[in-house]
């Protein structure tokens, strides 16, 4: 999967797009050789320049349209981001009014053609195309605001983040400096990607793993789930909303070491909001850094987690050690959806293969 925004190009402005139909219609105009008495050759060049015009604009809306998709057939997880970056609604007016403009510059060119058609004399043509040329315009500065707005939304689209939709998704979370990073790098065997995430100013960590048959995806996405809900802004609900469209199972770790800089409370505490706010998902707690961690400080979480009923797996994501044990953990509670996606895929497959026959 693609980020689906990154097929749109640049909007230009209706200014730039003006500029760029008229000097297209200069060119093909003095490249032509027309044929016949001083009349026709006039009409000739001036339907050429109008149907010129005509032409690039048409193609250029048409392309903006065929390759901005449409917002609500979008996966959920794109649809929740799409909405705290853009408004809908304008969105939606912006895409009707280029299809708005597109019909209107076919019109005038099919009127003014038809006029110049008509006419015998080379002056009035030339005031005719002249005519048309304004009127074109005017279309086009009535939807430049719109324009402009697509534009702003594509430069913030195209940075969503790009992350496989059909592999099943943990989601690590814990305070910053518990090793998050770490244990991705561990878990994951290729270097993870750092996809560009427009609701934090670092990337969003991406990297994946296979049992032999199947696919997980594991994402760690700095400044989402490291700090207290009373401290996320309104983007940020939003995004963590987001996250739960893709998310099948959340990796908590803690740092009973506290050399991350956060206390052990302050990490229970942060544990329990995230517990909570992802109640319906399988959790896997982890205390890491285990290598220098000191045995009450481990005994203290532990208890913590206890009397929740909770086990946690004991690692040094550093060393590796019981990184091996919380990969069979993901594959043990994904591979069942992961079955289930990679069935789909097949049968998404089949059925587009056999509609080719
Ligand atoms: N001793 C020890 N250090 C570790 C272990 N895991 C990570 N670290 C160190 O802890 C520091 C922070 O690790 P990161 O993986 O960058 O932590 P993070 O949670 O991704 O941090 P942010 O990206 O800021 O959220 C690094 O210096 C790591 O080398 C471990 O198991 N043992």
């Amino acid at each position: 999967m693609r980020n689906p925004f990154e097929r749109m190009p640049t909007i230009l402005t209706a200014d730039e797009l003006i500029d760029k139909a008229f000097r297209r219609a200069e060119k093909a105009a003095s490249s032509f050789m027309p044929r016949g008495d001083r009349v026709k050759k006039a009409r000739q060049r001036e339907e050429l320049r109008i149907r010129t015009v005509s032409n690039v604009i048409r193609d250029y809306l048409k392309k903006v349209l065929e390759r901005t998709p449409g917002l609500s057939t979008l996966p959920q997880f794109y649809q929740e981001l799409v909405d705290v970056l853009v408004d809908r609604d304008t969105f939606h007016k912006a895409m009707a009014g280029i299809d708005w403009a597109i019909r209107m510059v076919r019109e005038l060119e099919e009127r003014y053609v038809e006029r110049i058609r008509y006419s015998r004399d080379p002056e009035e043509m030339a005031q005719l195309r002249r005519q048309f040329y304004g009127r074109v315009a005017s279309v086009l500065r009535d939807i430049d605001d719109r324009l402009r707005y697509l534009n702003k939304a594509r430069e913030v689209l195209k940075d969503l983040p790009v992350i496989d939709l059909e592999v099943p998704t943990v989601v690590i979370a814990g305070h910053p400096n518990v090793g998050k990073s770490t244990l991705l790098k561990a878990l994951t065997t290729a270097k993870p990607e750092i996809a560009s995430y427009p609701f934090t100013t670092k990337g969003i960590n991406v990297g994946q793993f296979e049992d032999g048959y199947f696919k997980y995806q594991v994402i760690d996405t700095p400044g989402l789930l490291d700090r207290p809900l009373s401290e996320r802004n309104e983007i940020e609900k939003q995004a963590i909303l987001a996250l739960k469209h893709l998310g099948k199972l959340i990796i908590y770790i803690f740092d009973p070491s506290e050399y991350c800089g956060f206390p052990i409370e302050e990490q229970m505490h942060l544990f329990e909001e995230i517990y909570e706010e992802f109640k319906e998902f399988p959790f896997i707690v982890v205390l890491n850094k285990i290598d220098v961690a000191k045995e009450e400080q481990v005994k203290k979480v532990e208890e913590f987690l206890e009397r929740k009923g909770l086990k946690p797996i004991k690692i040094s994501a550093l060393k590796g050690e019981g990184v091996e044990e919380i990969r069979q953990i993901i594959i043990e509670k994904l591979r069942p959806l992961a079955y289930e996606y990679a069935k789909k895929k097949i049968e998404e497959e089949l059925s587009r293969y056999r509609s080719t026959l």
